[in-house]
């Protein structure tokens, strides 16, 4: 390994050194490394397009959406903040009247100690209302500070709940993942949104006080200071857009920044990284990537810079303007100047409160078009929720037959089916086994058949009903599934397990561990079936492979469902508990269908019949006995095997 590779060095790069990639950091231009990066045209077109005022017209309704969920996680922080807001308000209108006439009181004529005395009730007013503004803003900084974790975790959570609600099928569509992620902005930021929002409305109130007072002083100042405002409010916003379309158009980079961080940082890869020198490699990639992002976010900083600036030139100008007007009022004698006092603080507080107004509605646009992103997300799962494509009936008992007819499957953006025209049926009490060559179509077929996915042409029928009528949440509690990637979860092993469903006491689990092998295991564990299953908190501990392929097993033998499927469920077994797992398989298979996928031929010796795959078609179906004897696909591939002594037979 040369010096570049070791960990110390790898992180001690300066920053801006972005594009000198370690020597080995593998191959490819930049460019060719991005081109598989999607980006959503269609979305970034459509953001171009966004309006000020299509987010203005839209804006009360996202508030109103994420104050009814601040409401819904704490009643009392809400209430308290809106109140705090219009406290702030009204204190604020009240402090400006009270100076106002305070001003008027001391510039009128008369003996000096009279008129102090005569202001002595105002000043006191602007004191206890400044005094108690102070108190609200203390107030206001407590609640948030309560209401923002609470609010950030419950947005995360029906992010969450969308996502489980999507269909297994969008996790293959290009820019799904991408739009979930800036979904998952929105939701992190939908605080910030009720934060805004009540600047803004505290704002709004204190203008409301300052044009009340100097609409009363001269009807044309409040127009012309809004007027004048105006072109500083478009370049704010123009401003956000420039950051939010920026953040649009490298969601797919950054997403793999993070996909890349994951694997370099966490366990799951830890091997990989370091004996196969991915760390390096991948180090250099991830410099390159987020040269490319850094350089768009500089690029939006510097533009967003650039407009805000021109902004606040011609707000100067326009505040110039308004002050020249009211000198023109003073001088010319339209004003006198008594009332020239009060104009003069009650435009500083006008001006002061529309640029707060200016500043926070930006913020407030531009933070709403992340928030639709996750309102919009949560809405319909980018048009993949279930409940949109999927029916809502429910079985009245388990399904005795589970049956495919006539399918075909194409995955999304796929360039041919993956199956087609594929019939089969697995009843309660028999065994099915899918063989076939890698990329035959198994895994799909079984994907199907759990109404995991929904066929593309054909239908899947459990009974008399298909998967796309069913309720899927109700119609998984039918469903024991090993999928060939399983997960391995940080909690107790009866967690694992029992994923909290079905009977979670001693005597239940330990049967679904005796016929796992798993039973095996326990005398090892620290707490037994309460140990946690993962060496990366104090106190758990960690399995080996094939102790967490049993584990998973036991989990999909606890599950008392009428349909198991099993997708290469011994690939890490020792041939004891391989053994043990097929020779108890018929009695499982008593009230339950199986359909069981391996590439292990001599154990499909099990099931009652045999499919084969080739290239998405069913080829072959039988018994082991008439397939090991008649030439076809399964007679080859179980001789290559039998020759290379992989498979050596039953035990
Ligand atoms: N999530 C997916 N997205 C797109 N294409 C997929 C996906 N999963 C599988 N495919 C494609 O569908 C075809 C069938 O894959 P499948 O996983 O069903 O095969 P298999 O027979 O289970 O393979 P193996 O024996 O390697 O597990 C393959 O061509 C594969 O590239």
């Amino acid at each position: 390994m040369t010096s570049a590779s070791t960990p110390e060095q790898l992180s001690a790069e300066p920053a801006g050194t972005e594009k000198e990639a370690p020597p080995d950091s593998g191959s490819g231009s930049p460019a060719r490394e991005e081109e598989f990066l999607y980006r959503d045209e269609s979305r970034l077109r459509a953001g171009a397009q966004l309006t000020s005022g299509t987010m203005a017209r839209r804006l009360p309704a996202l508030v109103l959406r994420s104050l009814r969920m601040a409401w819904r996680v704490d009643r009392a922080a809400t209430a308290g903040l809106l109140a705090c807001q219009v406290g702030t308000g009204v204190l604020a209108a009240l402090e400006l009247l009270a100076v106002t006439s305070t001003i008027n009181a001391l510039i009128a004529s008369g003996d000096i100690t009279d008129r102090l005395w005569e202001a002595a009730p105002q000043l006191a007013v602007i004191a206890a209302a400044a005094g108690l503004r102070a108190l609200l803003g203390i107030v206001v900084t407590w609640l948030t500070g309560r209401l923002r974790p609470v609010l950030a975790r419950a947005a995360e959570l029906t992010m969450i709940e969308a996502a489980l609600g999507a269909e297994l099928a969008a996790n293959n569509m290009p820019g799904y993942n991408d739009f979930y992620d800036i979904a998952d902005r929105g939701a992190q930021v939908t605080p910030d949104l009720v934060a805004e929002s009540q600047d803004v409305l505290a704002a709004t109130a204190t203008l409301a006080a300052g044009a009340a007072v100097l609409a009363v002083l001269h009807p044309a100042l409040l127009p012309l200071l809004l007027v004048a405002c105006l072109p500083q409010a478009a370049a704010y916003v123009r401003a956000a857009r420039v950051l939010y379309l920026a953040n649009l158009e490298t969601s797919g980079r950054r997403r793999m920044l993070s996909k890349l961080r994951w694997h370099m940082a966490y366990t799951e890869s830890s091997e990989e990284m370091r004996a196969c020198l991915a760390g390096p490699f991948l180090v250099g990639r991830y410099r390159r990537l987020a040269a490319s992002v850094n350089a768009a976010e500089r690029r939006a900083a510097d533009t967003g810079a650039w407009m805000g600036l021109a902004g606040a030139a011609v707000g100067g100008v326009a505040s110039a303007t308004v002050w020249a007007a009211l000198l023109y009022l003073l001088a010319t004698g339209r004003m006198d100047l008594a009332a020239g006092g009060g104009a003069v603080f009650a435009l500083q507080t006008a001006t002061t409160s529309v640029r707060g107004i200016i500043n926070g509605g930006a913020r407030l646009v531009r933070t709403g078009w992340y928030v639709q992103d996750w309102q919009r997300f949560l809405d319909n799962a980018h048009g993949q929720a279930m409940a949109d494509s999927r029916g809502t009936r429910t079985l009245p008992a388990a399904p005795e037959r589970f049956e495919a007819r006539d399918l075909t499957y194409r995955y999304d953006g796929a360039p041919a089916d993956s199956l087609a025209g594929v019939s089969l049926h697995v009843k309660r009490g028999e065994i099915v086994a899918l063989v076939g060559e890698n990329g035959s179509g198994k895994t799909t077929l079984s994907r199907l058949l759990c109404g995991l996915l929904l066929p593309t042409e054909g239908a899947v029928a459990w009974g008399h009903t298909t998967t796309a009528e069913l309720d899927p949440w109700e119609a998984w509690r039918h469903v024991a599934l090993v999928p060939q990637k399983y997960t391995y979860l940080p909690l107790t092993m009866r967690d694992n397990i029992t994923f909290g469903q079905g009977d979670t006491g001693d005597a239940a689990v330990l049967a679904a561990c005796e016929a796992s092998g798993a039973i095996d295991m326990l005398p090892a564990l620290r707490s037994g079936l309460d140990t946690l299953l993962t060496a990366e908190w104090f106190g758990g501990q960690q399995l080996s492979g094939g102790q967490w392929q049993r584990t998973v097993l036991t989990r999909a033998f606890h599950r008392q469902a009428s349909l198991l499927v099993m997708d290469e469920p011994t690939a890490a077994l020792d041939a004891r508990a391989e053994y043990r797992v097929f020779t108890g398989l018929r009695d499982l298979a008593k009230d339950r269908a199986v359909l069981l996928i391996t590439h292990r031929l001599t154990n499909v010796s099990v099931a009652d019949r045999i499919v084969v795959l080739d290239r998405g078609r069913i080829v072959q179906e039988g018994t082991y006995e008439q397939l090991t004897r008649e030439p076809g696909l399964f007679r080859t591939l179980w001789e290559l095997q039998q020759r290379t002594g992989q498979d050596p037979g039953t035990p």
